[in-house]
């Protein structure tokens, strides 16, 4: 190491200074690691070149963040840096204001993106490594990479791997090659094995399994979920997750104006919600002080390891998950953290079933599960705690990302939108009858029904970002696809939903506006647009189950914190993660107001 070799007593000469010129981090790191993180430097007597040298990360945050004000770049910065002239880097006050207020606005326009994927062209087929440089140069922006291409090839793509890795696939976003896949041809895309491999940690629950055992999950998710009791269930839940756990900590926020991560509140509050209703049992992620709950986190670290998994060559994933490295290793833990969750609270609840005879009217999701797997299943305790830990998890990964990042890219949109947010403000008061001075309120489902304009909104962004992005499938046998393409069995389909939303062949010219107006018919009801023209929810017999669950929460979710509340969204890029879940790549920082701002026209 570069740094041990600096010792104690060679610190802080100036002629050392001018010695270690050469390697001058490497120096710095060695004596402010002696030193605690802070350092005076005393030049020379003749030379105005004592300096204060720290890596404190209290005193960065003062400096940078707190004390922001009293810490300009200043005339001597310029000085140094005159080559720089007036621009950004070499500016303070009003003129650094209007500099990041431009390139900010600019680089968030809708119409931004679209300019750099349009840059990015179709990958170059090289001998040997075919098309894997380009697709791995552009891994971190995989979504709008593949966007751009398939703009560029209307909406089909031949992707050639390396000769040495099985990595060809056929990327589609045409409407009718989704239709054919999903619905018309249904039975010839099944889930496969191939994509139980990738997604090993989800085991049999629903998303991982075909035929019989997809069936079973189906029908009994379906069944429960259309249960007389399900909504009323789910609405008490939401309602206490808002109670406890949302409003305390907004208005916490509120009071004190500090900035904070919307998506992770987000995250948090779905979090709580599907374990509650799921597992009964409330793990309080989202309270004050926001703890650290591992089964919580451990969802971000998996989805974007499983999208990794779909861009790497089969065997680099599988040495990096044998060698316990880079995102494998974080999936590992991901899963650790899912059992050390989901095994005990399955305990727990078969042992409170074992205590007491369930009443009919006691409907909670866990017993009903237990007693639909009951009738078709006689397997020791095991093997059923296996296959809950599947059926829950599985759900679990269908209610919370797709919902939260929903959210948080549908608050990013409003305030892009602002006009938009305030005809939402309105449709609640006039919709619902409210008086303007009824601030603390809890909406319920029926409320929500009415609320057609925020329907749209969600619908909107969900068609610029379909929380699930991608589709993968397999062919069992050799088929056509409409757009012509010849599938042989085996051969990798990767389905862009993202892509879809962005294309204007799909919708019109004005495809890059946020517009909820597109999903509200003549009559002034909710516009059904067709599943595999807007496939955000799937299409055809695997359809999401939890669409309705899904709206009727976010819609509580939205209305409740668009009436009590005004979000002010600081000034930030924002980028989609590159994962098989749309998140925000680094969150949404934003600050809260509490009240109803007045509403002007
Ligand atoms: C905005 C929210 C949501 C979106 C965009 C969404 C989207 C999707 C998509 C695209 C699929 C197909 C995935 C695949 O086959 O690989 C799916 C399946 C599914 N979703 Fe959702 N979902 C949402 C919320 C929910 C919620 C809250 C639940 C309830 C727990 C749920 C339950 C399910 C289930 C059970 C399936 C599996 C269906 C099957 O394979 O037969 N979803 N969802």
């Amino acid at each position: 190491m570069v740094e041990i070799e600096f010792s104690a007593n060679k610190l802080a000469s100036g002629c050392y200074v001018a010695w270690a010129y050469h390697c001058v981090h490497e120096y710095a790191t060695a004596v402010l690691v002696e030193t605690k993180g802070t350092f005076e430097f005393h030049g020379p007597v003749f030379a105005s070149l004592n300096m204060l040298a720290t890596s404190d990360p209290a005193n960065i945050h003062h400096i940078l963040s707190r004390n922001f004000s009293n810490y300009p770049k200043g005339l001597q910065f310029r000085k140094i840096f005159d080559i720089l002239g007036n621009g950004i880097f070499n500016v303070d006050s009003e003129l650094w204001e209007i500099h990041r207020k431009t390139t900010m606005s600019l680089m968030s326009h809708a119409k931004f993106q679209t300019l750099l994927e349009r840059n990015i062209s179709v990958p170059t087929n090289w001998p040997i490594v075919g098309m894997l440089p380009g697709l791995i140069r552009n891994a971190h922006h995989v979504h709008e990479y593949a966007t751009a291409v398939l703009v560029e090839t209307k909406g089909t793509f031949e992707f050639h791997g390396p000769v040495f890795a099985n990595l060809n696939m056929l990327a589609t976003s045409d409407p009718a090659n989704i239709h054919h896949i999903l619905s018309r041809n249904f039975s010839n895309y099944p889930k496969g094995p191939k994509f139980r491999e990738i997604f090993d940690i989800l085991g049999n629950g629903i998303f991982n399994v075909d035929s019989e055992l997809w069936e079973i999950h189906r029908r009994t998710t379906m069944s429960l979920m259309n249960h007389a009791k399900f909504q009323f269930l789910l609405q008490r839940n939401v309602w206490e997750v808002i109670e406890n756990g949302l409003r305390p900590v907004l208005d916490v926020f509120a009071e004190q104006g500090t900035l904070f991560d919307l998506q992770d509140i987000f995250q948090r509050f779905t979090f709580d919600a599907i374990s509650k209703l799921l597992l009964d049992h409330d793990p309080k992620s989202l309270s004050i002080g926001l703890p650290h709950v591992p089964c919580e986190k451990a969802f971000n670290d998996a989805v974007d390891a499983l999208m990794y998994r779909h861009i790497l060559p089969e065997g680099c994933w599988k040495l990096q998950k044998w060698l316990r490295i880079g995102k494998e290793k974080k999936l590992s833990q991901a899963w650790e953290a899912f059992d050390q969750f989901l095994y005990p609270c399955i305990s727990r609840k078969q042992e409170e079933l074992m205590d007491k005879t369930i009443k009919d009217e006691d409907f909670d999701l866990f017993t009903a599960y237990i007693k639909a797997f009951n009738q078709w299943t006689n397997r020791d305790n095991n093997s059923v705690q296996e296959f809950l830990r599947d059926t829950f998890l599985n759900l679990m990964f269908a209610g919370r990302d797709t919902t939260s990042a929903t959210l948080t890219w549908f608050f990013w949109l409003l305030a892009k939108n602002p006009l938009v947010e305030k005809r939402i403000r309105e449709e609640i008061q006039q919709q619902l009858h409210l008086k303007e001075d009824e601030t603390h309120k809890l909406f319920n489902i029926e409320e929500t029904r009415k609320l057609v304009y925020l329907h749209g909104a969600l619908c909107e962004t969900l068609r610029f970002f379909p929380s699930v992005a991608i589709e993968h499938k397999l062919p069992l046998e050799f088929d056509i696809l409409p757009s012509g393409h010849c599938v042989s069995p085996n051969a990798k389909i990767v389905l862009s939903f993202y892509t879809m939303g962005r294309m204007e062949s799909i919708w019109g010219k004005d495809c890059l506006e946020f517009k909820p107006e597109r999903w509200i018919s003549k009559q002034g009801g909710i516009k059904h647009e067709p599943s595999f023209k807007f496939p955000a929810f799937n299409a055809g017999p695997r359809t999401c189950l939890g669409k309705e669950m899904a709206f009727i929460q976010m819609k509580i979710v939205a209305a409740t914190i668009i009436y009590n509340y005004h979000i002010q969204v600081e000034d930030q890029i924002i980028s989609p993660s590159a994962s098989i879940i749309v998140q925000m790549k680094h969150g949404l920082k934003v600050r809260l107001i509490k009240g109803v701002p007045l509403m002007s026209n």
